[in-house]
């Protein structure tokens, strides 16, 4: 089936043909590892997997390379670094910013796996590409495209003014206008933006022809790409805040270095996670991390659905009633795909609608038809595809639905007795330590029913 992409460069919605359909490739701007990552930060984590599962579903598990790299140089690292030092802690500056790096990374991964999100073949730091961003640096410089100016190195977007902008559509005078670039004297023209700048004695750097410093940000991206995937790659994604400057200046490096090749041909950009109309972002302040929403008890997969019901190419806000709804769905899923195998392969209508730029709502759409049908075998199978119903992810809905008979049967049985003696205190007390624990408690002539919330902490119940 052949996949559709909306592809930005070109603002339509294209067929894709991969460049070797042996190995199809696609780069994904990764984190800044200096905090743990906020929900929006996981959205571009789960748009991607999906298209990664997408590939591999279609080419072959062994016939897609997917790199997303770590920034791992950044001021914010080192001022915790810095801080650290500060406060008594052992070791050089330098190893206290690799420490800082290494459990955000260590975080990162931990709290997108449980995400169900697969790890891409290659997650390359910035710091061990350091030559390669120099190599890449000095070659621009060589061919015209960059100059050193008081120990930086800059782009110059004259070189290459006729294309500069396209990504996003716009031109070099127009962003002049428009944008709050930083003026510096250095700089030719305002839009020229940093390949190299210098390091204080204190902060790490590195050597260089232009003394010692380090990378910009977007020379990462180029240069590891380029190692890892070559001069023309298939896809290259990342959130839309990301198309300018970063994605803009990723394509000017690139293909003023490597003139030969064709850079990335697709261009795919999620929307925003928002909250209350605004981007989720660290300098607004309006953020949780995913961290916080595990460790409140909502389950990763449930946040996984909740993302995966809106197009990647739409704002979305994250709700409790929308992880309300999308742990009752996935719990009955769950218990009607119990014991059961997945068929050999997702329903061809699911598979049509993720081939179709990514509609995963569509395709969710599809898995509750299927759940309705009670063809639990094609639901798991479908479900598989786009990373739901894993055995490693289900803990959470076992714990929960085999406990609760016991729990109700409790409140039913006190209540039987507070009804003789009119003594309602141990009702109370169950109702009080069971809403405590996050479950919804519906009472009725009938019965007791217990239903976990999104908050649910089975752990709470064994105190009870
Ligand atoms: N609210 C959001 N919704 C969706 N994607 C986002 C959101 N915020 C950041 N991203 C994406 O997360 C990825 C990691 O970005 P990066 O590390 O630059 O984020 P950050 O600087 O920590 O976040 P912030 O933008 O909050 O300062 C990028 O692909 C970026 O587009
Ligand atoms: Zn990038």
């Amino acid at each position: 089936m052949t996949i559709k992409l909306h592809n930005t460069r070109t603002r339509t919605k294209e067929d894709f043909v991969p460049i070797d359909a042996d190995n199809v490739r696609m780069y994904v701007c990764g984190p800044t590892v200096y905090d743990r990552a906020h929900l929006g930060n996981a959205r571009p984590v789960v748009v991607f997997d999906v298209l990664y599962r997408l590939l591999r579903h279609t080419y072959g598990a062994d016939h897609v390379t997917y790199v997303r790299n770590f920034t791992d140089v950044d001021d914010k690292i080192n001022a915790t670094a810095l801080a650290r030092q500060k406060a008594g802690a052992d070791g050089t500056l330098e190893r206290l910013v690799q420490e800082r790096s290494d459990e955000t990374i260590g975080w990162y991964l931990h709290d997108m796996g449980a995400l169900g999100a697969l790890e891409p073949n290659y997650m390359p730091r910035a710091t061990e590409y350091i030559g390669q961003m120099i190599a890449m640096i000095q070659d621009l410089i060589d061919k015209g495209h960059a100059y050193a100016a008081e120990g930086h190195v800059l782009f110059a977007v004259d070189s290459w003014k006729t294309h500069y902008g396209s990504l996003s559509g716009r031109s070099v005078d127009d962003m002049i206008a428009g944008a709050r670039v930083e003026v510096a004297p250095y700089k030719k023209n305002p839009m020229d933006f940093v390949l190299w700048k210098p390091s204080t004695d204190e902060l790490p750097g590195w050597d260089s022809p232009w003394g010692r410093g380090r990378p910009g940000w977007h020379i990462e991206c180029s240069a590891m790409s380029y190692e890892l995937l070559g001069d023309s790659f298939d896809i290259h994604g990342g959130g839309n805040d990301l198309m300018f400057p970063h994605h803009e200046n990723e394509i000017a490096q690139s293909c003023c270095a490597h003139p030969e090749g064709e850079f990335a041909r697709y261009w795919l950009h999620n929307e925003m996670l928002q909250v209350e109309g605004k981007k989720m972002s660290k300098s607004l302040g309006n953020f949780f991390t995913v961290h916080d929403l595990l460790e409140q008890g909502v389950p990763g997969e449930v946040i996984r659905f909740v993302f995966l019901q809106t197009h990647y190419r739409k704002p979305m806000d994250w709700t409790e009633k929308k992880a309300r709804e999308a742990e009752a769905t996935l719990r009955k899923w769950r218990a009607l795909t119990a014991g059961i195998e997945p068929a050999a392969s997702a329903a061809p209508a699911v598979v049509a609608a993720l081939s179709d730029d990514l509609n995963t709502a569509g395709a969710l759409a599809d898995l509750y038809r299927l759940a309705a049908d009670g063809d639990a075998a094609g639901l798991l199978a479908s479900a598989q595809l786009l990373g739901l119903l894993s055995p490693e992810m289900g803990a959470w809905a076992d714990t929960a639905s085999l406990d609760l008979a016991a729990y109700e049967d409790r409140l039913a049985d006190a209540r039987a007795v507070a009804m003789q003696s009119k003594d309602f205190s141990e009702v109370d007390r169950l109702k009080a330590a069971y809403l405590a624990a996050g479950l919804e408690v519906r009472m009725s002539k009938d019965g007791v029913e217990l239903v976990p919330g999104a908050g649910f902490d089975a752990a709470k119940l064994e105190e009870v």
